[in-house]
């Protein structure tokens, strides 16, 4: 192909396989950002052939990713994670073109601004209710139960699906599909990957496990959009159903392909929503657990200007600043997609003098972006007053700006996680004091550890969660009385 101009620059390859030796193994978007200091802000790698481009600065990601989105919105075919587990269905990996739009349209009609948003606030704060409830009974599994409430949230608004409260079927069949997506979109994990055509061995060859695997996984995937799905279907067919996602869907046309894409927006919405949320609200109790000054201000904050009769609702966002401030910081601190989702350039492009070829992967540093010591000051360290207005200073960059990526890709859920990770952490904050484990009267203090991964999760850590008083503790009992 004729270039008209260099590739971004970047570290100098081996002959046939480029950079592939290069390639960070975990957390690689510090590698990436290091990188970046020595090529620029826009470079490049070549792996076996393929172009990847990362880009450092936000500007960069706008002007590419965001500005010049009708060729920058596909997304690149992975061979375990999307062909043979079967992600591709799912909107997150699906490929651009007519079933993305449609797809993109469905999503957008639901929760596709914050007045789309307005219907589910009743449902949102009740769910939240519960989970101040069962975190009360259950203060030793924190995850767990922001899973279950994330699980609750999603699929009453997909598949109007009241949740079980213990061993929900549906919730532990999705639950462990999605902890597949992570494992089988793993960059390098499987040569398949590497090269595609291995796909083609027959599975009876030794050494072949990945191949039993992937079909294993393909089984999980099926059944998370079936179950769902066929649940509906039942309650439509007897008139019982609840007004949601794919009962409107459906009901607007009918049709094989149209249940199948239905099908799969719904499934998206679970498999996109929950384990992002879940890391999100998972870092808000490890910010709380190390940094209780936040803590303490936030719930000043929510005393002042709400009491403690009742607990906060959406409708105190406005008036509540510092928490605000506090969840965009959980945003900043540890983002949940440090690299986003990457990008696939669909025709050539020229950028800033750089010739990009069709089909490189583009990925956006998001973790650089909020980590970038010219947009934040000290920015390792958890402190929402940098979103806060201050005589003689500017308040820095909304992180919202950047955490749910860009152009016509951008998260389709943004609105539903940016309310959802406000109501858990303002209900958390009024109700309960978050804090050290102290053992044999000695603080133990968690250990900040992120996965790798498309989703980065904080590793487990111990914190204590009890009430904040007796009037905390009835007022949780109370609302979760009138939320069932
Ligand atoms: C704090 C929570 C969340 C964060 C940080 C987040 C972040 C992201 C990011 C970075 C992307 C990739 C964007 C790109 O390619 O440029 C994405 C895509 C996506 N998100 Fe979210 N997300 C969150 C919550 C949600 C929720 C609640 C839902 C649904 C209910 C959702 C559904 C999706 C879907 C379906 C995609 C794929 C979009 C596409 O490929 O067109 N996300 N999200």
């Amino acid at each position: 192909r004729k270039r008209s101009g260099p590739l971004p620059p970047g570290p100098k390859g081996l002959p046939v396989i480029g950079n592939v030796l290069d390639m960070p193994t975990a957390h690689e978007w510090e590698t990436f950002a290091t990188w970046g200091e020595r090529w620029g802000d826009i470079m490049s790698v070549n792996l076996l052939g393929q172009t990847m481009v990362i880009l450092n600065s936000p500007k960069l990601a706008f002007d590419m990713l965001d500005k010049k989105s009708s060729i920058y919105s596909d997304r690149p075919t992975l061979t375990m994670g999307g062909e043979l587990a079967g992600w591709d269905r799912t909107l997150a990996l699906l490929r651009y073109g007519n079933v993305f739009r449609e797809t993109r349209r469905l999503l957008s009609q639901l929760i596709g601004s914050r007045k789309h948003l307005e219907k589910f606030h009743g449902h949102l704060e009740t769910e939240t209710r519960k989970f101040l409830y069962r975190l009360m009974r259950h203060p030793d599994n924190v995850g767990k139960q922001v899973r279950k409430t994330a699980g609750a949230i999603i699929l009453m608004m997909s598949h109007g699906y009241k949740i079980q409260e213990e061993d929900d079927p549906i919730i532990n069949t999705v639950d462990e599909a999605v902890d597949q997506f992570s494992k089988s979109t793993a960059p390098g994990a499987f040569l398949v990957d590497v090269f595609p055509i291995l796909k083609y061995v027959p599975a009876w060859m030794p050494g072949t496990a990945w191949k039993q695997k992937a079909a294993q996984w393909r089984a999980k995937i099926e059944e998370m959009c079936d179950l769902p799905f066929n649940y509906t279907k039942q309650q439509m067919a007897a008139g019982t159903a609840k007004p949601n996602f794919v009962s409107t869907a459906l009901e607007e046309s009918e049709g094989l392909e149209r249940e199948r894409i239905v099908k799969n927006a719904a499934s998206s919405l679970y498999s996109g929503g929950a384990d992002t949320t879940v890391s999100a609200i998972c870092t808000f109790f490890l910010a709380m657990t190390c940094f209780p000054e936040a803590q303490k201000k936030a719930q000043e904050e929510i005393d002042s200007v709400i009491g403690t009769d009742r607990l906060p609702t959406i409708a105190d966002r406005e008036r509540l600043p510092y928490v605000n401030a506090l969840c965009k910081e959980v945003l900043r601190w540890n983002p949940v997609a440090p690299l986003g989702v990457p990008h696939r350039l669909s025709e050539d492009d020229v950028h800033d003098g750089y010739f990009i070829p069709k089909d490189s992967i583009v990925i956006a540093n998001i973790w650089k972006f909020l980590h970038d010591s010219q947009l934040y000051t000290n920015p390792f360290e958890f402190n929402p007053d940098r979103f806060i207005a201050q005589p003689g200073k500017e308040i820095e960059q909304d992180p919202r700006d950047f955490v749910f990526g860009f152009g016509r890709r951008i998260c389709p859920g943004l609105y539903l996680a940016d309310t959802s990770v406000f109501l858990s952490c303002a209900m958390s904050l009024a109700a309960f004091n978050i804090s050290k484990v102290v053992e044999d009267g000695k603080a133990i203090e968690p250990v900040i550890e992120y996965s790798s991964g498309t989703i980065s999760h904080p590793a487990p850590f111990p914190c204590s969660i009890k009430p904040r008083s007796a009037k905390a503790e009835s007022l949780i009992l109370h609302e979760y009385a009138e939320s069932e």
